[in-house]
């Protein structure tokens, strides 16, 4: 079934996209949103453009009462989307006007409502501890205040698809209420998160077909299943999704917004989200991630950094003749891109498109390619790794290259010579740890001795190495040391264990990783940083080189 116009324009209130991020997502463990962060969420998927933007329980929680109040204060212009206050239906045994938490929903000046009610005979009676005759009146008596107050209302149905496959009557008796009362969409919501994906598509299917009203999905995603139980939702007939950035949520999670956009805008063709945005998912995915203070999942579908990132040779050699056949769409359609990552795994094919990647263009340097991949699966079979090593990967390329060539191999050489070096570990009467280096080098025919102190082997090197070269080579003094990172590998050698240390640096102009594995953590340390620093000298190099031509 397929609710794409013909004109393939956006589907607008057709079929609604709606976030719950900052209410369902919020309920996630480890998430806690100041208002400011609340409204910055907002701003984002509006500007995505979903259709609706649930920002909370008003009257539950004290800062979403101040969220909806500083929003219809001005602080949010919402340009796509419409603003959802979340709540509950009025006490057993009350009115709707008169209950306290009702009136947040109104108070919240929010145009739409989300009214969560149980849907499921057990929790009617057990939770509640009412019955179901009681329940539907509170549903009805609220949705009607509220649509007479003007609000569109639409009713979460909770424990829907467990409830139903209970006593079906009381579940659809609960739809009934709401709609009959001015409700505009009935969602059946898997709370406990525990359906599959064909169960699930039946149940809409049939109560699509036994009610004829509009309904949404809300999946929780205990199974792993959201995603998929919401896409089969929406070809079961449910117009409506529900999801959260991320899949940020309640135990599990729930629905992840960008699986799902993306699975509906490229799967299914259905134009979800206006025109030219689908490109913001992955950017507004990450944007989330860091107003949440949770580091962006790297294999997310659609929105990872690692996604479209392939590392199997055979992968390579078919993604050189045309990329579509091992990508399932165009990474860029979702604003993300495609890598070619380089391991032991590599073969001739993923070495040539690296290169590329790089900007160095090895299609007649066949014995390059040969001599890299071999080279590579050698060190990596020692410990080395390529795969967030560019810098180092790129050395080894071009020295390849030049040997291919018969051209001497210092075109990507470091600018100095060592004659030795040497680190000691101070532990000094406060019971501080010191690291101390002291570097012998030859650098523009001087032999230069230099010592440092550091806060651990590789901090000492580098401030001896800069002690040694800056006052000969002063545009080293641009290189900044970002971070390393140190790794015990124990089995790289097969013997004994081995070092392996990555090196991150970095310029006004780019950022660069370098490797270096060894027996010992200091010569381990020692090899990742003269090959930053001849990373930075092969540059400058090349920037002499496009200066003087
Ligand atoms: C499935 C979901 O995720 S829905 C979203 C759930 N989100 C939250 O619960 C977060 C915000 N919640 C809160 O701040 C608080 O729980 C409040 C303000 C809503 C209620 O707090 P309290 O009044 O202290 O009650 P408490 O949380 O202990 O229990 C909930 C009450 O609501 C009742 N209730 C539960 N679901 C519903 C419903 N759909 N409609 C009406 N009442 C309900 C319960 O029966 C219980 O009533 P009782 O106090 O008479 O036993
Ligand atoms: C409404 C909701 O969050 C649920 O049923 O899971």
């Amino acid at each position: 079934m397929s609710r794409t116009s013909p004109a393939g324009t956006p589907l607008g209130d057709a079929f609604h996209v709606y976030d719950t991020t900052l209410r369902d997502g919020a309920q996630r463990e480890g998430i806690s949103y100041s208002v400011t962060d609340k409204l910055a969420v907002a701003r984002l998927l509006d500007s995505l453009g979903v259709g609706f933007i649930e920002g909370g329980w008003p009257g539950a929680l004290p800062k979403d009462t101040e969220f909806f109040h500083r929003a219809a204060a001005g602080e949010l212009e919402l340009r796509h989307a419409a603003l959802v206050a979340f709540g509950s239906t009025r006490r057993a045994g009350g009115t709707a006007a008169d209950d306290e938490q009702v009136r947040a929903l109104l108070d919240s000046r929010a145009p739409v409502v989300t009214l969560v009610a149980k849907s499921d005979r057990r929790h009617i009676e057990r939770a509640l501890r009412t019955d179901v005759a009681e329940n539907c009146a509170m549903i009805a008596d609220t949705v009607r205040f509220l649509v007479g107050e003007g609000r569109r209302v639409f009713l979460d149905a909770e424990h829907f698809f467990d409830g139903f496959a209970y006593d079906p009557d009381t579940s659809l008796r609960v739809l009934e209420s709401a709609m009959d009362a001015g409700a505009d969409v009935s969602v059946l919501c898997d709370t406990n998160g525990g359906q599959l994906p064909t169960q699930l598509a039946e149940t809409v299917t049939e109560v699509v077909a036994r009610t004829g009203y509009r309904v949404g999905i809300h999946c929780q995603d205990d199974t792993s299943c959201a995603v998929a139980n919401t896409v089969a939702a929406a070809q079961a007939g449910a117009t409506h999704v529900q999801c959260t950035a991320n899949g940020y949520g309640e135990r599990a999670g729930n629905a992840d917004l960008f699986a799902v956009v993306g699975n509906l805008a490229t799967r299914l063709d259905m134009p979800v989200l206006p025109e030219g945005k689908l490109t913001e998912l992955t950017h507004v995915s990450h944007a989330l991630a860091e107003i949440a203070n949770l580091a962006p999942d790297t294999h997310q579908a659609y929105v990872g950094a690692s996604t479209f990132a392939h590392k199997a040779g055979l992968h390579a050699s078919a993604i050189k003749v045309d990329p579509e056949l091992y990508n399932h769409i165009d990474p860029a359609r979702v604003g993300n891109s495609m890598r070619v990552l380089v391991t032991e795994m590599a073969g001739r094919a993923s070495l040539e498109l690296k290169g590329a990647e790089l900007g160095l263009d090895l299609s007649d340097s066949p014995e390059a390619v040969t001599g890299a991949v071999r080279r590579v699966k050698e060190l990596e079979s020692r410990g080395w790794s390529f795969e967030a090593a560019d810098g180092s990967l790129e050395l080894l390329l071009r020295r390849e290259m030049a040997a291919a060539k018969g051209e001497p191999s210092d075109v990507a050489g470091a600018p100095f010579e060592l004659e030795s070096h040497r680190v000691v570990l101070d532990r000094r009467p406060d019971g501080e740890v010191v690291s101390e280096a002291t570097v012998k080098v030859h650098v523009n025919g001087h032999r230069v001795i230099a010592t440092a102190e550091g806060n651990g082997p590789v901090n000492a090197l580098d401030a001896a190495l800069r002690q040694a070269l800056v006052p000969h080579l002063p545009w080293l003094d641009e290189v900044e040391l970002a971070d390393y990172k140190v790794r015990i590998l124990t089995d790289a050698s097969g013997t004994d264990a081995v070092t392996r240390v990555l090196v991150d640096s970095r310029d006004d102009e780019q950022e660069w990783t370098t490797v270096g594995v060894h027996g010992s953590i200091v010569e381990a340390s020692w090899l990742a940083l003269r090959d930053a620093l001849a990373f930075k000298a092969m540059r400058r190099r090349e920037s002499v080189v496009v200066a003087a031509s």
